[in-house]
């Protein structure tokens, strides 16, 4: 598959999105909330599940005490992450932020500098905070962060988003020949960037998270590892069952409020706790990458 068509295919999603809306076409909250959550399972969720095979190929001979402990050391770091949220809600989302940004700059990490990508991914990230304030806030306060709390994280955010737009602009002179060259990221990056201020801050996650982070991350893997579309499937899904299985629990164990609140916090603060570890490990891995190209 060439480059392009995780870009293609992103920005051809975004803008039927985009015809619906114009048209009105609306689904029910209910269809809405589960075609979200289907789409973090299947889609989103199978990105982390190919850590464990990433990791065994950092190794030169993984003993089997070596891959139980690797297994160990992330389901500890996924928990105590968790706990963290959930003693400290306020603290939690913002580290989530944070790392978050740094996480997702990778995606342009072969396009742009360190710094722009860094920036870029800022906006992606805040931008919603622009446009929806009380629904971005409202999401917060579901993910147990004090109304108080989240309504700074949200002007923290705005802060956030118009500086690292400033500072893109400022670069954006430097970097037009290399812009010119690549014409798909263009619209990829003028897809993301009007999803961010128009689509609902949730509808905006979903797309990028799962049609572009995830589709990116899945083509990196098969190229570096030389794995085909099936292959990475039956490596994933084990692991997508077991996350699955955890959610459920958390599901069953914890109190349980509306639907779409209890799918919020499922996802939300379950990914907090997954990303923690998946994120090291994927740092590790591109550095090693990079270092052999
Ligand atoms: C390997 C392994 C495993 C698995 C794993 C996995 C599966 C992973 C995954 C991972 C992942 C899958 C990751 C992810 C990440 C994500 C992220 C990083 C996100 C972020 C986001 C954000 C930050 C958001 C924000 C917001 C909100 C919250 C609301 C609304 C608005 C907005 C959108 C802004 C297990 C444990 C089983 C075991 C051991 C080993
Ligand atoms: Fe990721």
């Amino acid at each position: 598959m060439p480059n392009n068509s995780v870009s293609k295919f992103y920005s051809t999603s975004v803008a039927l999105v985009f015809i619906m809306l114009a048209f009105n076409v609306a689904l029910p909250d209910t269809v809405a909330a589960l075609l979200f959550l289907l789409a973090i399972i299947t889609i989103g969720i199978p990105h982390g599940a190919l850590d464990f095979y990433i990791a065994k190929g950092l190794k030169t001979k993984p003993s089997i005490q070596w891959q139980v402990a690797f297994l160990g050391l992330y389901v500890f770091v996924t928990l105590i992450s968790i706990s963290i949220w959930l003693m400290f809600p306020a603290f939690g989302l913002s580290v989530f932020l944070l790392i978050s940004v740094y996480h997702f700059s990778s995606d342009w990490a072969k396009l742009l500098p360190k710094k722009i990508a860094l920036a870029f991914a800022a906006v992606v990230l805040c931008a919603p905070s622009l446009v929806y304030k009380a629904s971005i806030i409202e999401s917060f306060t579901k993910l147990l962060v004090p109304e108080a709390h989240a309504t700074l994280i949200s002007l923290a955010m705005q802060l956030l988003a118009i500086l690292s737009f400033v500072f893109l602009l400022v670069q954006i002179k430097k970097l037009s020949k290399e812009l010119r060259k690549i014409k798909w990221q263009i619209i990829e990056i003028m897809g993301l960037l009007l999803s961010a201020v128009l689509l609902p801050p949730l509808v905006h996650f979903v797309l990028y998270f799962c049609l572009l982070h995830s589709a990116k991350h899945w083509l990196a893997v098969s190229q570096s590892l030389d794995l085909n579309f099936k292959g990475m499937v039956l490596i994933s899904a084990p692991i997508v069952l077991a996350t699955v299985v955890g959610g459920s629990l958390a599901w069953w164990l914890l109190p349980n409020s509306a639907p779409m609140t209890d799918i919020l916090r499922l996802v939300f603060i379950g990914l907090f706790g997954l990303t923690v570890a998946h994120m090291v490990l994927i740092d590790v891995w591109q550095r090693q990458q990079s270092l052999q190209h």
